[in-house]
């Protein structure tokens, strides 16, 4: 008789960082592994209220101090989220050892990087779970590993450009905003945060590379065939492709990054292209202050919220405007659907270098000033709607995806591989292996958006 490894997930309270984390715990339950899911109480009340809750999946909460969830991404939060998490974590991995169910790892997602101290203090592994591009992990790995100044220098020169180990070309604009000068950010940012962030991925590294004797375990979401020389890039990194992690969204939405004046442009962009769209705005207030409201109402479709995964499976959509957030990225590519690329800030900027120039499923719009005009939205949108080989491109790539995460595909090996490593588990366990959210997202077909017909385009920068 065997028993299964006993891991713990725990993941920044953040939709975006929360959605890849709980699809991993779930793929882990799929493959018999005993996990604990450990979350903020307002997350956990949020998952409940919205039937979230997985079978086989222990969840466990613990207050953050924000239990009314208006999360806050201040200084202040992260120490108290630190604070509180770690007496959590200790508390919970002493009691299941108590209890018999001793924790076998510890997986942690990004910006709780701290949680590597409590597994180490606890004399227990632990992996990150890196929720962006494997790409992003090698600039930031050499951004703090002797490259740092050169990157600082670039100050946004369309003739500077570096080579970095086992990654494309890259030019100043294709960098994480947090690895710029202060002057160098997106004028649509609110960055007064930026520099406690930028030292949260300092610490990451530090965490990963500082410490261990053997090459630390990341477990990154994305795939081997998408990232295969970014994945091998980094000497002292040990990255495993465990993705695509792609769940349907749960929580509500966020702030958004835009200012009124490019709302208003990419209105004026939608209005000359003159297709039918959907258009997500997350504030009500933001939409009442476009001045062509009325016009694109009658083009178009704007709402603070749609399951995104749904309308990008839609059969009818043509192109997916997206701020290149990683989780949408990939679930642009899960889907097929091509892009037009409008980052806005921190890893966004790498993933629209990749998705125009390395993976070619999108065009990435070009700011002057820090402003997309709506006729760059408008060239753009014509350029995707139009583009064949953008469309063969994007499903080629829904065809790698989906062989990556099926039985025996290279995440679904690579993710058994770091479970056998924890302990033996038993092999009926992975007999029933199903990837469930995901291929429920990628056989979704019939969504009721039935204003459409074929091309629409999907607008979600927030
Ligand atoms: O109306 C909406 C809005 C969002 N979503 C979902 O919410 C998630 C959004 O995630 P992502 O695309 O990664 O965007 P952000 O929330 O902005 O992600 C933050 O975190 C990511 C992971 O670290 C980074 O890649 C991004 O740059 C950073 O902004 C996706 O799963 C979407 O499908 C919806 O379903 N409907």
């Amino acid at each position: 008789m065997t028993t299964s490894p006993h891991i713990l997930v725990i993941s920044f309270p953040g939709q975006s960082h929360i959605n890849p984390a709980l699809q991993f715990a779930k793929n882990l339950v799929k493959i018999g592994v005993d996990v604990t899911f450990v979350t903020p109480l307002f997350v956990h009340r949020r998952m409940k209220n919205a039937s979230r809750v997985v079978q086989g999946l222990n969840i466990v909460s613990f207050s953050d101090g924000s239990d009314d969830g208006l999360l806050l991404i201040t200084e202040h939060y992260f120490s108290e989220l630190r604070r509180t998490g770690s007496e959590a974590l200790k508390q919970i991995i002493r009691t299941s050892s108590l209890e018999g169910r001793p924790i076998s790892c510890v997986v942690y997602s990004l910006l709780v990087e701290w949680v590597a101290e409590v597994a180490r203090g606890e004399q227990l592994p632990s992996a990150e779970l890196w929720d962006q591009p494997a790409t992003v992990l090698d600039i930031y790995y050499h951004h703090f590993n002797g490259y740092g100044e050169d990157m600082r220098n670039c100050n946004n020169d369309p003739s500077w450009s570096i080579k970095l180990p086992g990654l494309p070309l890259l030019h100043a604009g294709d960098l994480p905003s947090l690895v710029n000068d202060e002057d160098n950010k997106p004028s649509l940012v609110h960055d007064e945060n930026n520099k406690f962030i930028v030292k949260t991925f300092e610490d990451l590294i530090d965490v990963l590379v500082g410490h261990e004797k053997t090459k630390p375990i990341v477990l990154v979401n994305t795939f081997d065939s998408l990232e295969f020389e970014a994945l091998r890039a980094v000497e002292k990194l040990n990255m495993r492709a465990i993705g695509p992690l792609v769940p349907s969204a749960f929580l509500e939405g966020k702030d958004p990054y835009l200012a009124e004046a490019q709302m208003e442009e990419i209105g004026r962009g939608l209005l000359k292209c003159g297709m039918p769209f959907l258009w997500v705005i997350n504030k009500q207030q933001d939409k009442e202050k476009l001045s062509c409201m009325k016009e694109l109402e009658e083009k178009g479709m704007i709402v603070t919220w749609c399951n995104q995964l749904e309308v990008l499976a839609h059969p009818s959509l043509g192109c997916f405007l997206t701020h290149c957030g990683w989780n949408s990225t990939l679930e642009s590519l899960v889907s097929g659907v091509p892009v037009v690329a409008y980052p806005v800030w921190t890893d966004q900027t790498t993933n629209a270098k990749l998705i125009q120039d390395i993976w070619e499923t999108g065009v990435r719009v070009k700011s002057k000033n820090g402003v997309v005009d709506g006729d760059e939205v408008h060239r753009c949108l014509e350029l995707v709607m139009r583009g064949a080989e953008l469309r063969r491109n994007a499903k080629k790539w829904s065809d790698l995806a989906k062989e990556a995460i099926r039985e025996s595909g290279s995440s679904d090996k690579n993710l058994k591989a770091f479970v056998a490593e924890l302990g033996s588990v038993t092999e009926k366990s992975f007999v029933n292996h199903v990837v469930d959210a995901l291929k429920c997202a990628l056989d979704a077909k019939h969504v009721t958006l039935s204003k459409f017909l074929y091309p629409f385009l999907l607008l979600n920068i927030s």
